[in-house]
């Protein structure tokens, strides 16, 4: 096994940030609880590669409808590795949920943007059957798998990461 890696949470101010931005009008002391209560992602089992993401709230996602959740969580790796966000399975197999980029990358260097690193899902639920998702909090609704990359010989990238979403291109 490769010990790469390292889960912290971001801070409270950056969590309430980001909190409200997903979830405008949220109660201070509301945001502040469901901080203190966020779970650290984990494995199943001893032989399980996905690390489990928790859900910090209750909620229900019809058919159809998309929500971003803070998970308060940041990774820190070493150079060379990659945090691959996927559905839970079981979720998948029953609600078709989706990461809306379908695939989550986290990169090594995302750990020290100014938001902390903080790890954003923005999930669907594609049910084609009118399943209706819920969830409560502390449910686990994604997976992160580390994995190992390899570069181009000729390879010269030197930039420095600030943020995500389009943040190399700006
Ligand atoms: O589901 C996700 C996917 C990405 N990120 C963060 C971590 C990642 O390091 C950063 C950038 O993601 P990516 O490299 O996939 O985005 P991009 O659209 O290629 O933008 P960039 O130019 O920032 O690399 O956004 C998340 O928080 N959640």
């Amino acid at each position: 096994m490769f010990k790469i890696a390292q889960f912290h949470k971001v801070s409270l101010e950056q969590f309430e940030k980001d909190w409200k931005d997903s979830f405008l009008g949220t109660p201070d002391e509301v945001v502040r609880k469901v901080y203190e209560e966020i779970r650290m992602p984990a494995r199943a089992t001893r032989g399980s590669a996905g690390y489990d993401f928790y859900s910090p709230l209750e909620f229900t996602l019809e058919p159809g409808k998309t929500i971003k959740i803070p998970t308060g969580i940041r990774a820190e790796m070493e150079e060379g590795w990659v945090l691959k966000l996927y559905p839970r399975s079981g979720l998948g197999f029953k609600y078709r949920l989706q990461l809306n980029n379908t695939v989550g990358i986290i990169d090594s260097d995302y750990f020290n943007s100014d938001n902390e690193g903080h790890i954003m899902a923005k999930i669907t639920n594609d049910s084609k059957e009118n399943k209706v998702l819920q969830l409560k909090a502390g449910d686990g609704f994604m997976q992160g798998i580390f994995v190992q990359f390899g570069i181009t010989v000729d390879d010269e990238a030197e930039g420095v990461r600030n943020g995500g979403f389009g943040s190399t291109s700006r």
